[in-house]
């Protein structure tokens, strides 16, 4: 049996994710126009998809490349979300990612491919238009806060010096995660808060075909089959997790990373469609170690900022702590919360390390457009824009 309720009762079944958002919801003052950079690929439509019923942003100016650009939303997309386009996007003409098309928007959400992201994010940020990107372009940018909704937002403190450096009064430029990183860190940052320094993670991921876009990998390398190697994944999951779990200099001008966190990946793609599972070990710095019950217990008890701030979309529980022993799986469990926890299980022993689990989250909702919204709920709650 699970530890939470709501892991017992709503999510045993995979639901597909609509949009997901608590009630009652905090009281937005106005209504924020979204523009959608990349809105046709993987990342775009799941933006659509949790934002199509938001209580206060509005999705306003869709872009694309320019081979979309012209088109009807409905033309240009190859839909393969598994609810139906929502009616209003249908129509909704695409654009070129050029500031001057978004000029009316209040924040800019990218899912765009980094291959071409660097360039039209910084045009759209010079534009002074908050963005929050989903692209590693900026990731290690050392005026660049890497925020997991669940777990960093004190790093948003540092958005009035990156905007100084710029002469913004308005824009910003916020990266989430890494989809797997983001798999892990929410359960070592309740770990580190509660038990200090972690000495050695240890990573072997299983990630979902949609990670790798769309059509991304071909059905004769995955069918039947697990291709052991992602391209830049193990380095990103290695070296992102030591400046989310890191903190920020006094004067919040620069991040203070882990030192002392040692941090090895493997990474390995595996025949899923939605979320990435993945199996940690930690050792700690503290002597003795602490309790398999101990750990269980707050991981369950973990809380975060997007919460006390009644961010209309984060999860009632951050982390979803599961008894069985075959649990968690992507199938039945990618959904916990709308896909805006990460539900962990196998919490046991290790034999070489301390602790062992095996973690679960949502590639596209909380390891992707869903960090992305809940992240600038947060930073509206915070009265950055
Ligand atoms: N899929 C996932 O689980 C995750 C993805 N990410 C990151 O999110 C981003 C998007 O990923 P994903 O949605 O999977 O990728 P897709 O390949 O599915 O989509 C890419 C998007 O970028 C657009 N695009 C491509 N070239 C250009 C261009 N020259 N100018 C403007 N737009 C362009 C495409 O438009 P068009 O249709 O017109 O070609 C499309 O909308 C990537 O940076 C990825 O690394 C991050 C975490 C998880
Ligand atoms: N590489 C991830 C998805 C992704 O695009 O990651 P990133 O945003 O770090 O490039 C996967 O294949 O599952």
């Amino acid at each position: 049996m699970s530890g939470n309720v709501e892991a017992d009762s709503k999510f045993r079944r995979a639901t597909p994710i609509t949009s997901k958002i608590n009630t009652p919801t905090m009281a937005a003052q106005k209504e924020y126009k979204v523009g959608i950079l990349g809105a046709t690929g993987t990342v775009g439509q799941r933006f659509i998809v949790l934002l199509q019923n938001h209580p206060y942003m509005k999705i306003h100016t869709l872009g694309a490349s320019s081979r979309s650009a012209g088109k009807t939303y409905k033309e240009a997309t190859r839909w393969t979300q598994a609810i139906q386009m929502p009616a209003f996007v249908k129509e909704m003409q695409i654009y070129e990612c050029k500031s001057e098309h978004f000029k009316e928007c209040d924040v800019v959400f990218s899912g765009l491919d980094h291959d071409v992201a660097g360039p039209i994010e910084i045009d759209m940020l010079k534009a002074n238009i908050p963005v929050f990107s989903n692209a590693k372009n900026y990731r290690r940018d050392e005026t660049c806060p890497l925020i997991v909704p669940t777990v960093n937002t004190s790093h948003f403190d540092l958005i009035p010096h990156q905007r100084s450096l710029h002469g913004l009064d308005k824009g910003f430029l916020v990266t989430n995660a890494n989809c797997s990183t983001t798999g892990i860190v929410v359960p070592l940052k309740a770990l580190q808060d509660a038990f200090g320094e972690l000495a050695q993670i240890n990573i072997v991921t299983m990630q979902a075909i949609s990670g790798a876009g769309y059509p991304g990998v071909p059905s004769l390398d995955i069918i039947d089959n697990l291709v052991p190697f992602i391209g830049g994944e193990e380095d990103k999951i290695e070296w992102e997790t030591n400046k989310i779990l890191g903190g920020l200099s006094a004067d919040n001008k620069s991040f203070d990373y882990l030192k002392n966190t040692k941090v090895a990946a493997q990474c390995n793609r595996v025949a899923v469609i939605d979320g990435h599972t993945e199996c940690v070990q930690v050792t700690f710095a503290q002597r003795p170690a602490p309790s398999v019950e101990e750990v269980k217990r707050v991981l369950r008890e973990y809380t975060c900022e997007a919460q006390s701030l009644n961010c209309p979309s984060a999860p009632k529980h951050a982390i979803h702590v599961f008894e069985e022993n075959d649990r968690p799986q992507p199938r039945l469990d990618r959904d916990v919360d709308g896909g805006y926890a990460v539900a962990v299980g196998r919490v046991r022993e290790d034999k070489v390390f301390d602790i062992k689990f095996v973690a679960l989250s949502h590639n596209t909702v909380i390891g992707a457009a869903g960090s992305g919204i809940l992240n600038a709920e947060v930073a509206i709650a915070k009265g950055l824009f």
